[in-house]
């Protein structure tokens, strides 16, 4: 027989979709929920497991503080040979952590890893299922526009570094629609939640 586990939910969804508004939707309904961003930057931090080596791949990056995230950021964005060499410091890191996250988690019947990337980083065939955030386009530029320090122009260099809200979609089992009111959202996350529970075959 074989043991049980765990289904695996991984959440993600372009800039300003309302992503960290539903992962708290459903930690609030008892799902245990691992934030890959939280993972990346405690990793990065002061004292984080993966400073010394990304000091060393990138010399002058680091400091009492950690990993200078807007200097990394200028050395590997943009050159992808260089995001490779950083991303294979971080994601066996990360990878561990989320190894850690399931082992303390084994007997929960659905567990959520949000990740803003996951698709851009192949974190798509790590999980059971993928869960979309989407809204219409207006409404997210309104959403990201409306934050402190943001401008059109940045919002759009972010846009065109993720994959599209469209392909998101395409490829989702699950789509959370947050376009409309926080209570239709919340009744969309748990209908996924009973769904899930409500499976007939475990999976293994
Ligand atoms: C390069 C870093 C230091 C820049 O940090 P910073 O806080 O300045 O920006 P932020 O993280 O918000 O990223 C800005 C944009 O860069 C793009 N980006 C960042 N990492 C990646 C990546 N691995 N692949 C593709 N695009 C990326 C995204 O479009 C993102 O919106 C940071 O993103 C990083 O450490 N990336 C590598 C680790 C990783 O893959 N993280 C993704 C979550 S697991
Ligand atoms: N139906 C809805 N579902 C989700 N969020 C909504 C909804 N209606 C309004 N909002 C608001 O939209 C905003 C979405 O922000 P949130 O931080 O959750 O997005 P995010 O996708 O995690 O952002 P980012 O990826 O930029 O960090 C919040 O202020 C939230 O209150």
């Amino acid at each position: 027989m074989t043991a049980k586990r765990p289904i695996t939910i991984g959440l993600t969804g372009s800039i300003g979709m309302g992503k960290s508004t539903v992962a708290a939707m459903f930690a609030d309904a008892g799902v245990p929920v691992f934030d890959a961003d939280a993972a990346v930057h405690a990793l990065q931090g002061p004292g984080g497991r993966t400073v010394a080596a990304i000091e060393s791949a990138f010399p002058g990056v680091t400091g009492p503080n950690g990993v200078d995230r807007a200097a990394l950021g200028a050395k590997v964005l943009g050159d992808p040979a260089a995001l490779a060499r950083l991303e294979a410091i971080v994601h066996p890191a990360v990878g561990e952590e989320r190894a850690a996250f399931l082992a303390a988690h084994a007997s929960a019947p659905i567990v959520l890893f949000d990740v803003p990337l996951l698709f851009e980083t192949g974190g798509e065939s790590r999980v059971d299922r993928v869960v979309v955030v989407s809204a219409p386009p207006e409404i997210q530029r309104a959403r990201v526009l409306a934050r402190n320090g943001m401008t059109p122009e940045k919002l759009d260099a972010i846009l065109a570094r993720q994959l599209p809200d469209g392909d998101k979609v395409t490829r989702a089992d699950f789509v959370v629609p947050t376009g409309g009111s926080i209570d239709a959202t919340r009744r969309a996350v748990s209908a996924i939640i009973a769904c899930l529970e409500g499976r007939e075959t475990p999976l293994s």
